[in-house]
């Protein structure tokens, strides 16, 4: 089972995704991410720092990807594994269809185009859910971080889009909960749908 989360920058991500690797010990799930699985999410990395050409950035993200299936999410599924990734191709839907506005029609259907023929869909996608002043705010509290307001706004409104238009596999997570209710919320849903056979 293929487990993703998602979410605009500081809506609690990677500190959900750590405590699921405790909370589900027992199920041994397979914990990854993007980008940064591989070593091409150093490549990402540089990418970010220079912050210079979209389309270079977009597809390095999109390198990212490949490598991640390759190398972490295609084997650990054939092993019957559970993988939960902290972000996966919907970030790369709401964030670049964002980033590449104005250098191509539709940015949106071009990625999905470039990722249908080789990715894997998420059996179920968690969206973390917060206002943008709050994430901005935790942001500046304890980390570095890469997006302006304006830019998650119209990220996070890409995600709320994409969860309308496939309920059945994403979970929206009300991310201005407490840490422990946000974890024991998603932790309880991933035991029930992996106990349902998905
Ligand atoms: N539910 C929460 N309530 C308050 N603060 C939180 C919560 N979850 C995470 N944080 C804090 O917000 C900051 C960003 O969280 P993080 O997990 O790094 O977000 P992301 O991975 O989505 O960018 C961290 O300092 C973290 O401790
Ligand atoms: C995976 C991915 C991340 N990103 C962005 C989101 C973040 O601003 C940045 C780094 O991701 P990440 O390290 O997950 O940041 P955070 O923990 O703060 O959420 O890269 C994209 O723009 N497209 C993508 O496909």
């Amino acid at each position: 089972m293929l487990v993703t989360v998602e979410g605009i920058d500081g809506s609690g991500k990677s500190t959900l995704v750590k405590g699921l690797a405790g909370a589900l010990a027992d199920l041994d799930p397979v914990i990854t991410r993007e980008p940064g699985a591989t070593w091409v999410g150093e490549a990402v990395r540089r990418a970010i720092a220079e912050n210079r050409d979209p389309i270079t950035e977009c597809l390095l993200f999109v390198a990212d990807h490949a490598a991640h299936l390759t190398h972490v999410v295609r084997p650990a599924l054939e092993e019957g594994k559970i993988v939960i990734s902290d972000r996966y191709s919907d970030s790369r839907y709401a964030y670049q269809a964002v980033t590449l506005q104005g250098t191509m029609p539709d940015p949106e259907g071009w990625l999905r185009a470039v990722h249908v023929p080789f990715t894997v869909v998420p059996d179920l996608t968690f969206l973390c859910v917060l206002p943008v002043e709050a994430a901005v705010t935790r942001l500046k509290e304890h980390k570095e971080h890469f997006e302006e307001a304006a830019v998650l706004d119209a990220v996070q409104t890409n995600y709320l889009r994409f969860a309308e238009a496939e309920p059945d596999r994403f979970v929206l997570v009300d991310a201005m909960l407490e840490k422990e209710a946000v974890l024991d919320f998603v932790a309880t849903e991933i035991r029930r749908q992996a106990g349902s056979g998905r």
